[in-house]
C-alpha cells in the first residue's frame, strides 16, 4: 500500500535576490513498512526534501500526499494532526537538556493531551523498546551518543507515528555505535511495521537496512530503486560512486592498488549475487579457460533484499585467452570489469 506519494514536488529558496532550486520536480512513491532511503552528498537537497514531507517546507510547486492526507490542503489544525503521525530524528539528537531521559520521552505525550498515568506508562514501553531500563532519571548531558539517539527514538515513536524521518540520524555515531542504531531501527520497522526514510551521505548505511533507495545530486533524483539493483547496475556516476563505498572501501582500495603495481596479469573486477556464487565460477573459469588465476581482493556486502559481492582477481593468459575468460564470466552471469592491463 502505498504511504507516501510525492508528485512533481520543486521547493526553491530566495536567497539575497537569487534563486536556489534545492529539490527539483520530484516524484516519489514510498511504500508503508518499508525503509526508504535517500543518499546525496551535501548540499544535493535531501535535507529540503524530508522537510517537504511533514511540510517544515512548503513546496514551491508539485504535491504531497502522506496516507490520506494532501498535505497541502490541510488546515492549520488537520496539518497539527497530520504532523503526529510523521516523526522526526535528527543528527545532533535535538533532545531537551534540562530535563530527564523519561521527561523527554514524555514530552510529545504532555503536548498532546495524554494523561499522566497513561503518559507513564507509555514511557515506561518505550524506554524497553529503545533499550534504556536503568537510565530514566539520567539527563541528555550524562548520555553516550547512541544512547542520546535512542532517547530521540523513544521520543519520536511516543504518539505511535506512521512515519519515521531519520536526517542523518547516525552521521555524528562511530561505526560500531551507528550499527546498534540501525539494528534498533530495523527492529522498529519489523516489530512495528512503521515506514521509515532516512537520509545520509553514508551508501553503507543504505546497504544495512534500506529496501529502496533514490539518489539525489543537484537538487534532482537522478535514479530509485531497490537497493539490490542499485547495486549491481547502478545507472549514473554518482551512484556508481556511492556503491563503491560499500564495495570498494578506502583500505581495500589501497591494498588492490598495491597489488596492482607487483600484478603481470590482468586485474579484473568481479560482481556476482549471491554469497557462494563466486567460487564455483572461478574454478570453472580456470579449467575452462587453461588461464591462472590470483584473487587479490573479495567483498560481500548483505543488503535488505540479499547479498552483492564484488571480487578482484588478475588474470594471467594470452590475449585469446582473456577474451574466452571475459566471455566465460559473462556468460555466468557474472559482471566482468577490465581494472588494468598488465
Ligand atoms: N532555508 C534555506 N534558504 C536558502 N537556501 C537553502 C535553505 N535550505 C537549504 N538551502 C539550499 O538548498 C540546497 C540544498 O540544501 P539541503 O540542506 O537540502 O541539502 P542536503 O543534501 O541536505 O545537504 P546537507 O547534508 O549539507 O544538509 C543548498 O544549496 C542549500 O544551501
Amino acid at each position: 500500500m502505498l504511504l507516501i506519494h510525492l508528485n512533481n514536488v520543486s521547493k526553491t529558496f530566495q536567497l539575497k535576490g537569487q534563486s536556489v532550486e534545492a529539490v527539483k520536480n520530484v516524484d516519489l512513491d514510498i511504500e508503508k513498512g518499508e525503509v526508504f532511503g535517500v543518499v546525496g552528498y551535501s548540499g544535493a537537497g535531501k535535507s529540503t526534501l524530508v522537510r517537504l514531507l511533514n511540510l517544515l517546507e512548503t513546496p514551491t510547486t508539485g504535491t504531497v500526499k502522506i496516507a490520506d492526507y494532501e498535505m497541502l490542503n490541510l488546515s492549520n489544525r488537520a496539518l497539527r494532526a497530520a504532523r503526529q503521525e510523521i516523526s522526526m530524528i535528527f543528527q545532533h539528537f535535538n533532545l531537551l537538556w534540562s530535563r530527564t531521559v523519561h521527561d523527554n520521552i514524555a514530552f510529545p505525550l504532555e503536548v498532546a493531551g495524554v494523561a499522566k498515568s497513561e503518559r507513564n506508562a507509555r514511557v515506561e514501553e518505550l524506554i524497553n523498546l529503545v533499550g534504556l531500563k536503568g537510565r530514566e532519571d539520567s539527563y541528555p548531558s550524562q548520555l553516550s551518543g547512541g544512547q542520546k539517539q535512542r532517547v530521540g527514538i523513544a521520543r519520536a515513536l511516543a504518539n505511535d507515528p506512521k512515519v519515521l524521518l531519520c536526517d542523518e540520524a547516525t552521521s555524528a555515531l562511530d561505526p560500531k555505535t551507528t550499527s546498534s542504531i540501525l539494528e534498533l531501527l530495523h527492529d522498529i520497522n519489523q516489530k512495528l511495521g512503521l515506514t521509515i526514510v532516512l537520509i545520509t551521505h553514508e551508501m553503507p548505511v543504505i546497504q544495512k537496512i534500506c529496501s529502496r533507495v533514490a539518489v539525489m545530486e543537484d537538487g534532482n533524483v537522478v535514479e530509485q530503486g531497490n537497493v539490490l539493483d542499485v547495486f549491481k547496475h547502478p545507472q549514473q556516476e554518482i551512484t556508481r560512486t556511492f556503491v563503491r563505498q560499500v564495495t570498494d572501501p578506502d583500505d581495500a582500495n589501497q591494498a588492490i592498488e598495491e597489488q596492482l603495481r607487483e600484478e603481470k596479469g590482468t586485474v579484473i573486477r568481479l560482481t556476482f549475487v549471491g554469497g557462494d556464487a563466486g567460487k564455483p565460477v572461478v574454478s570453472e573459469l580456470i579449467r575452462a579457460c587453461d588461464v591462472t588465476v590470483n584473487i587479490l581482493q573479495g567483498n560481500i556486502a548483505q543488503t535488505q533484499n540479499g547479498s552483492y559481492g564484488s571480487l578482484f582477481v588478475s588474470i594471467e593468459g594470452d590475449e585469446k585467452q582473456l577474451q574466452d575468460a571475459i566471455a566465460f564470466l559473462q556468460g555466468h552471469q557474472v559482471e566482468a570489469e577490465v581494472i588494468s592491463d598488465a
